[in-house]
């Protein structure tokens, strides 16, 4: 596949704040990517050093084979950027104010319907922007960002303000663009929302790079338990209580056990459940989640440190 962006020990200090410390990274078409991190983990300064709006202080970042901190930046063109908080001139109506960023980007006017069309605006379009609801603005600030077919985009905290209901329809946007080859970075703070939606997640603490993978990478990284939970036969909790402390199982209601197993212990979980006579109507298997992978991820930097 071919790489979009590279980071090579990119670093970038605002006076004695070390926003962004000694980032490496490769970035490739068709790949969607979580950044995550902490309020003021470096996330917008990273962003910011792919956009060419701010220099590094040392290292180098290649977007689209240019150096976005160069003069020209071609590539730019090529680029769909979603601030974190977009403002608009409140005046000018959504098809004003797309016209607007069109001619800004040099992308034909006329395709700016079909952009409104797809996040959703059509019917609002020739109302004025104040008139918008919050979560009006993020969809109009979205086609902003997908004007003239970006092979990169680069979205910080996109859903911020969307109700569910938007937040799939964003997202099936995303994987509209991830077929189409597009490199998509988001930055975001909703992890759940994040799961089976990221091929990659990139963990950023304090400005440096925590982990990078795969959630299947990161699980296989972390080792931590998988929450299995079963779901017992209507017997009376006498009947199934020496089972349950044989197995190291814990209750979580009358009906319901629940273990954390080890990532070697799962099957041998697994097989106990499925034997013949275990009091067992159901069961469910949860792997870590994102939110447990990024607060392992931390804390075993705090540990480190
Ligand atoms: N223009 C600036 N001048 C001085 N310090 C800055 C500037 N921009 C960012 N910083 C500092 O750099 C660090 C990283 O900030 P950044 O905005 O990149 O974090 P973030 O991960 O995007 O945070 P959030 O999730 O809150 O948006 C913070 O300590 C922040 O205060």
């Amino acid at each position: 596949m071919v790489e979009t962006i590279q980071a090579s020990g990119v670093a970038k200090s605002y006076g004695a704040v070390q926003a962004v410390r000694e980032l490496s990274c490769v970035f490739r078409e068709g790949e969607t990517i979580a950044l995550v991190g902490h309020n003021g983990a470096g996330k917008t300064t990273l962003i910011k050093l792919m956009l060419g709006l701010v220099k590094p202080t040392a290292g180098m970042v290649r977007v689209l084979g240019e150096d976005p901190a160069a003069g020209q930046f071609e590539a730019r063109r090529r680029l769909g950027y979603l601030p974190e908080n977009v403002s608009f001139n409140m005046a000018l109506t959504g098809r004003e104010t797309l016209s607007f960023y069109a001619r800004l980007k040099r992308v034909p006017v006329e395709t700016t319907g079909a952009l409104l069309e797809r996040v959703g605006l059509a019917a609002a379009a020739d109302r004025r922007v104040g008139t918008y609801s919050k979560g009006m603005r993020q969809r109009l600030g979205l086609s902003q960002a997908l004007l003239g077919q970006p092979r990169v985009l680069l979205l910080d905290e996109p859903t911020t303000g969307l109700d569910p209901a938007l937040r799939r329809s964003f997202y099936d946007i995303v994987a509209d663009l991830r077929a189409g080859g597009a490199t998509v970075l988001l930055s975001s703070h909703a992890l759940t929302e994040l799961e089976g939606r990221a091929d990659r997640v990139v963990i950023v603490d304090r400005g440096v790079k925590i982990a990078d993978g795969t959630l299947d990478d990161l699980r296989r990284i972390a080792r931590l338990p998988t929450r299995i939970r079963l779901t017992l036969t209507g017997e009376p909790v006498s009947a199934t209580d020496d089972w349950a402390r044989a197995g190291g199982w814990r209750r979580v209601n009358g009906r319901q056990l629940e273990i954390d197993a080890e990532p070697g212990e799962k099957v041998g979980v697994l097989r106990r459940v499925a034997e013949p006579g275990a009091p067992v109507a159901d069961f469910d298997v949860m792997p870590p989640t994102l939110d447990e992978l990024y607060a392992h991820f931390l804390e075993a930097r705090e540990r480190n440190e």
